[in-house]
């Protein structure tokens, strides 16, 4: 479980996230939605350390990360797994080399036991005989595929996506979707997705937080999305054609 409390940030003076509490469950596919600009990939940055925070803490699993020994801070991000827009995978790398990356950083693992687990996590996302490819021999969903399969190789406990959608068509991103939703209930980690998408919202919001200028608005589930009271949270999801479309 990732616990934030009282957390602040600011960029020049400028507040941008302000006193975010909420807790991400372990297990649970864990959604930040939000409007553009509302600070979700802030708050999102401020969890894994990439941004220092100004008050507040993020616990993991009681860990309050922004405050540990750098020695205690490298334990804790050896267990999170990160999936970037845009899968982020090395060019110059094939398939098998690229999900190998962070163990051969992290790990002294022999080569053997390094190609056994990227046998094992290419598995896992249903990718077969392409280990020798480069990425731009891969479609758009078989790169994000590879981009989850590297993300669980060190086997975290905490797993963070920015858009996992993005450049997706709506067929392929519910199968990441989907895969996304397999793993973390398989690996029972904590697992949390930035997302726009609202198929990701009904599909696999097993947890949401709505982050609305900076601030927590409404925490709930992909049940209680559409028939929220809340008027700002209302509002953003109906400003969606495809929800408008479909509720006419
Ligand atoms: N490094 C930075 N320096 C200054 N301001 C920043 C920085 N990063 C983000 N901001 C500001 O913080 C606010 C929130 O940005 P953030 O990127 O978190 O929004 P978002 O909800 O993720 O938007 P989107 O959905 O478009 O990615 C914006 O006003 C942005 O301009």
């Amino acid at each position: 479980m990732i616990q934030v409390e009282q957390l602040d940030k600011e960029f020049s003076g400028k507040k941008v996230l302000e006193d975010i509490n909420v807790e991400f469950e372990q297990g649970k596919a864990n959604l930040i939605i939000g409007q553009s600009g509302s600070g979700k990939t802030v708050l999102l940055k401020s969890i894994v350390g990439l941004h220092t925070i100004d008050n507040g803490t993020v616990l993991y699993d009681g860990r309050d990360f922004h405050r540990l020994k750098k020695t205690e801070q490298k334990k804790v991000r050896q267990e999170m797994g990160m999936l970037f827009q845009g899968s982020a995978l090395f060019d110059s790398y094939n398939v098998a080399d690229n999900v190998r990356f962070p163990l051969d950083i992290f790990t002294n693992q022999s080569k053997a036991e390094k190609m056994k687990r990227v046998a094992f996590c290419l598995d896992r996302v249903n990718l077969h005989d392409v280990e020798h490819l480069l990425p731009s021999e891969l479609s758009g969903g078989m790169k994000k595929r590879v981009a989850i399969a590297r993300a669980i190789s060190m086997n975290p406990k905490y797993l963070f996506c920015d858009e996992p959608n993005s450049g997706l068509d709506p067929k392929t991103s519910v199968v990441i979707d989907d895969l996304l939703l397999e793993l973390t209930h398989d690996f029972n980690m904590t697992t949390i997705i930035n997302t726009h998408d609202l198929n990701s919202m009904m599909g696999i919001g097993e947890k949401i937080v709505f982050i609305s200028k900076g601030k927590v608005e409404w925490t709930g589930n992909r049940d209680d999305l559409l028939s929220t009271k809340n008027e700002t949270l209302h509002s953003f999801i109906y400003s969606s054609k495809i929800l408008k479309d479909s509720s006419n």
